[in-house]
C-alpha cells in the first residue's frame, strides 16, 4: 500500500505545530523540522514531523552512497535521516573514521511510519493507512498539552581547548597556508558539559529561529539543531547549494547593526573566504552536472539571523541523467564550507588538528521525497545530547585563511556559542 495523505484544518497551525513537537516525544526515532521562513527558497512545509520507523536503512557506511539510490527506489517513499561528517572517510581514502561522541551512526535513514506536514492553512498526515487512522492521529496531536519550559539553571558548556591551545593550533594551520599546503581550512573546536540532564524538546524550543532547524531523536541520541545553512537542495535534476562563509555579530541598535552588516559585506577577508568555497562548490557540482550548467546565481549576499549576519552564495547546476542522489553526495560531501580548500588536503589537516570527532556535527540531515527530491542542511549551531551519558556537546568553527587574526577567530567561535546563552535547563 502506498503512503496516502489526508488533509485536516486545525484552528491554528502555529499552535498545532507546537503540539506536534510535544507529541513527537513518544517516539524513539523522530525528526521534527522547523523551517523558520527566511527567503531561502523551496522547503516542503514550514513544519514537518517524521515519526516512528517503518523501514530503516543502516547500511555499511563504505557502501552506503553507492546503494542509496537503489534503496530509495525500492521503497519509493519518504526517507529521513543524516550523514555524519566522518562519512568523509568512505569518500576520501586516508581520512580516519572517528565515532560520534553522541552515538549517532555515520549514516542512517528511516522511512517514517507517520509524516505530518503543517502549512499555515492546513495539515497533511501521510500514513500507510486509512482516513480514520489519520483522523485519530490528528485528534491525538490536537489534544497534546504544550508545557512551557520550566526555566531553572543556565546551560554551561566549556571549550575543550584553552585559548592558548586554540591560538597555537591556528598558528600551526597558518603555517600550512603560508607554505602552500592549503588556502582555507575550517577549524572547529569542541565545547562540552558533563553530568547534565536536559529535556531535549524544551531545550530545542529555546534555540533561536533558523531556516534549517530540526530536532532529531535516534533512540538515546539527540540533535538539537538551529542551523542557518543549507547544504543541498535537489528538485528534479536541478541542484542548488548555498555555502555560508562570513559571520559577524548583530549590533545592539539599528545603526550599529547596519554598520556591522556593511563591514561584513565589504570585508576582503570574508569575501575571499566565501569565494574560495564558491569555487570549490562549482568544481564539486561540475562532477555530476550537464556541461555548462553550473552557475553562481547569488554571490556574497548577506542574510541576517537573530544573533549573527552571514554571507551566503548560491550555486546551481543541472544533474546529468547518468548520476543518482548517492553520486551527488559522494561528489559534494563534506560540504566545502565546513572543510576549506583544497578538499583532500584540508580533510587530512582537520583529521590531524581536530583530535576530537566532529561526529554528526558538520554532517547533514534532511529528507528525500518519493520522487527523489532532497533538502539537506549543514549541521552547525547544534547541541548534541547523549541521554545515557548525560553529556552535552557543541562545536563551533570558522574558516582560516592567510588574512585571519587568530584572536578574532576565537571570538567568532564564541559568538557562535551565544545562541546558547539564554538556554535554561
Ligand atoms: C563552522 C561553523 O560555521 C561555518 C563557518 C562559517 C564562517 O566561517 O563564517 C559560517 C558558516 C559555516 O559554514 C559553525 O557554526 O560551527
Amino acid at each position: 500500500m502506498a503512503r496516502l495523505f489526508y488533509t485536516f484544518r486545525p484552528p491554528d497551525s502555529y499552535s498545532f505545530a507546537a503540539q506536534l513537537l510535544t507529541w513527537s516525544r513518544k517516539f524513539r526515532v523522530f525528526m521534527y523540522f522547523k523551517n523558520h521562513p527566511y527567503p531561502h527558497g523551496w522547503q516542503q512545509a514550514p513544519w514537518m514531523l517524521a515519526a516512528g520507523v517503518r523501514h530503516e536503512w543502516k547500511p555499511q557506511p563504505e557502501r552506503a552512497l553507492a546503494q542509496l539510490a537503489s534503496f530509495h527506489a525500492s521503497l519509493h517513499d519518504w526517507m529521513v535521516g543524516h550523514a555524519g561528517y566522518h562519512m568523509a572517510a568512505h569518500i576520501w581514502p586516508g581520512i580516519s573514521r572517528k565515532p560520534c561522541l553522541c552515538g549517532f551512526p555515520e549514516i542512517y535513514f528511516f522511512v517514517p511510519e507517520i509524516l505530518v506536514l503543517v502549512y499555515p492553512d492546513q495539515v497533511q498526515i501521510g500514513i500507510h493507512g486509512s482516513e480514520a487512522e489519520a483522523r485519530r492521529i490528528f485528534e491525538e496531536i490536537s489534544k497534546s498539552t504544550v508545557n512551557l519550559p520550566q526555566l531553572r539553571h543556565p546551560l554551561s558548556i566549556f571549550p575543550v581547548l584553552t585559548r592558548k591551545q586554540y591560538l597555537d593550533t591556528i598558528h600551526a594551520i597558518l603555517h600550512h597556508i603560508r607554505r602552500g599546503d592549503c588556502y582555507e581550512l575550517n577549524f572547529c573546536q569542541l565545547f562540552a558539559s558533563d553530568q547534565v540532564k536536559i529535556s531535549p524538546v524544551e531545550t530545542f524550543t529555546q534555540l533561536p529561529p533558523a531556516p534549517f532547524s530540526l530536532c532529531y531523536r535516534l533512540h538515546d541520541s539527540y540533535l538539537l539543531c538551529a542551523s542557518p545553512e543549507r547544504y543541498l537542495l535537489k528538485r528534479g535534476r536541478q541542484i542548488l547549494m548555498q555555502p555560508m562563509k562570513g559571520t559577524i555579530r548583530r549590533g545592539s541598535n539599528a545603526q550599529e547593526d547596519a554598520q556591522l552588516q556593511l563591514s561584513l559585506q565589504q570585508s576582503p577577508k570574508e569575501r575571499a573566504e566565501n569565494t574560495i568555497v564558491v569555487d570549490l562548490v562549482r568544481n564539486d557540482l561540475s562532477r555530476t552536472a550537464v556541461p555548462g550548467s553550473v552557475k553562481v546565481t547569488e554571490w556574497l549576499k548577506i542574510y541576517s539571523y537573530p544573533t549573527v549576519h552571514q554571507m551566503i552564495s548560491t550555486i546551481c547546476s543541472e544533474m546529468d541523467t547518468a548520476y543518482q542522489i548517492g553520486d551527488l553526495l559522494a561528489t559534494t560531501f563534506p560540504m566545502g564550507s565546513m572543510t576549506g580548500a583544497p578538499k583532500k588536503k584540508v580533510l587530512e589537516l582537520i583529521d590531524h588538528y581536530e583530535s576530537w570527532p566532529r561526529g554528526i556535527y558538520s554532517g547533514t540531515a534532511g529528507y528525500i521525497t518519493p520522487e527523489g527530491d532532497m533538502e539537506m542542511n549543514v549541521i552547525i549551531r547544534s547541541l548534541l545530547y547523549a541521554q545515557d551519558d548525560r553529556r552535552v556537546y557543541y562545536h563551533a568553527g570558522s574558516g582560516i585563511t592567510c588574512y585571519c587574526h587568530p584572536e578574532a577567530e576565537w571570538e567568532e567561535c564564541l559568538i557562535k556559542t551565544k545562541q546558547l546563552a539564554h538556554i535554561r535547563i
